[in-house]
């Protein structure tokens, strides 16, 4: 069902979001730009006569407990989000610093049409990444129809992104607009994309996604990697990775991943040279040394100009272009030098090659605006993970949910 044919009025609709903003110190919301792609749909819910219950996740605070083994309800809650929400939703937006329990439940029901309760973190439950069939039943019991557009959060088979949606009934859940033009983007790159097709990818989530390229290889004929993803393979081929960003026990993937792309004629560009800090800061001693060859004391915190010139290049010659995952630690301006040129060459390719560039993931986002080229790449999507997943041919279990 499409958001448009919901009965919506009088009704307390629950929307999931993804506002899993990226913060700073300070918890201040750096990049903004998955609140304001929600925003049409809040305002076309209160528009149409809803009470309107927004529920999103933010952060990973299940892998970071405090010491005394219970989340952070501080470090990681949604209130910083509310007064970006009220600008963007133009009204005053209510907040509980709960989900499910008794605070919630009396929010909700006190909630009128016309208005808007942002409920607290999803997952400060344990539930709520093992898709738990009872907190999916108490968070659908707080409503009458479900609408998912956290396509972010898509890919994960969450209690609250996928189980809820199997206690409403077909008239009685969608996606919203969001999810439906992030498909349409993914659309262009999905069917007959025009070749050469370049995938970019960096990042921190090395785990997450290392598998996903593996998946890559069939629909690129090049993949770019940066960011940490760079330090595994790197690791991979005896290279000396200092202290950098690594995961040790992917190692055999990423020499896999360089065997199957070598058989099926993909080529990937690692970095050749990297920039590595003393210690993880903006004002730390820097260095331009060649890949595999970073001293103990050192850490890889973006890639280096030869790097920047190689990937510029095969960029330069792209039809399609997908990126997802920094090159570097963007959000230090000194380490940002790698995630801009490449965005500048993104751009650019857009531009004189006319090529179709999708740019994806909260981070990602954060870099293409901070770079100030956002209106200059083809579509701009808020999912990372979600989109390389979508993107491999996988259903995603948020849209898979609402169709069944
Ligand atoms: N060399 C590096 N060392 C440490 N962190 C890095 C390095 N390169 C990039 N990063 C970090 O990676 C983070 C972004 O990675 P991430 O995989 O989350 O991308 P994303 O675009 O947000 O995708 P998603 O939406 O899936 O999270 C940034 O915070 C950036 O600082
Ligand atoms: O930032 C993202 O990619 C989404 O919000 C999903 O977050 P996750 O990778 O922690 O599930
Ligand atoms: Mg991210």
């Amino acid at each position: 069902m499409n958001l448009k044919d919901l009965n919506v009025e009088g009704k307390k609709v629950l929307v999931r979001v993804d506002f899993n903003v990226p913060l700073d110190g300070e918890k201040n919301i750096t990049d903004d730009t998955r609140i304001a792609k929600a925003a049409p749909t809040i305002q076309y819910l209160l528009e149409n006569g809803a009470a309107v219950i927004l529920m999103s996740h933010l952060g990973r605070p299940q892998k970071k407990l405090k010491e005394d083994g219970t989340v952070d309800r501080e470090k990681f809650s949604l209130a910083p989000v509310v007064t970006t929400l009220e600008d963007y939703a133009g009204c005053q937006v209510q907040f509980v610093p709960d989900t499910i329990g008794e605070e919630a439940k009396a929010a909700v029901e006190a909630l009128e049409p016309g208005q808007i309760l942002l409920l607290e973190n999803t997952r400060f439950y344990a539930g709520e990444e093992k898709g738990d069939e009872d907190l999916a039943k108490a968070m659908a019991d707080l409503a009458d129809v479900y609408v998912n557009d956290a396509f972010g959060a898509a890919h994960r088979e969450h209690a609250s992104t996928a189980t809820v949606a199997r206690f409403f009934d077909a008239d009685h859940k969608s996606f919203g607009f969001l999810i439906a033009a992030e498909l349409e983007g993914a659309e262009k790159l999905l069917n007959n994309p025009n070749h050469p097709v370049t995938a970019i990818v960096g990042g921190a989530k090395v785990s997450d996604k290392i598998l996903l390229l593996e998946k890559l290889l069939d629909f690129a004929d090049n993949i770019i990697i940066g960011g940490a993803m760079a330090y595994t393979f790197s690791l991979a081929q005896g290279g000396k990775v200092g202290n950098s960003l690594v995961e040790r026990d992917k190692t055999d993937n990423a020499m896999a991943l360089l065997k199957k792309a070598e058989a099926n004629g993909t080529k990937i560009y690692l970095p050749v040279d990297t920039k590595v800090g003393k210690e993880f800061a903006n004002e730390t001693p820097s260095d331009i040394v060649k890949a595999g060859e970073i001293g103990d004391e050192w850490e890889g915190l973006d890639i280096g100009p030869e790097s920047i010139k190689n990937f510029s290049d095969v960029i330069a010659t792209s039809k399609s272009i997908l990126w997802n995952g920094p090159m570097g630690v963007f959000e230090m301006s000194n380490f940002a030098i790698g995630t801009n040129a490449i965005a500048e060459a993104v751009a650019k390719a857009t531009k004189e090659n006319d090529a179709y560039s999708l740019i994806g993931g909260g981070d990602s986002v954060s870099a293409i605006n901070q770079a100030g080229l956002s209106d200059q790449v083809s579509f701009v999507s808020t999912g990372g993970g979600a989109m390389l997943e979508l993107l491999e041919g996988k259903e995603l279990p948020g849209i898979a949910a609402i169709k069944s």
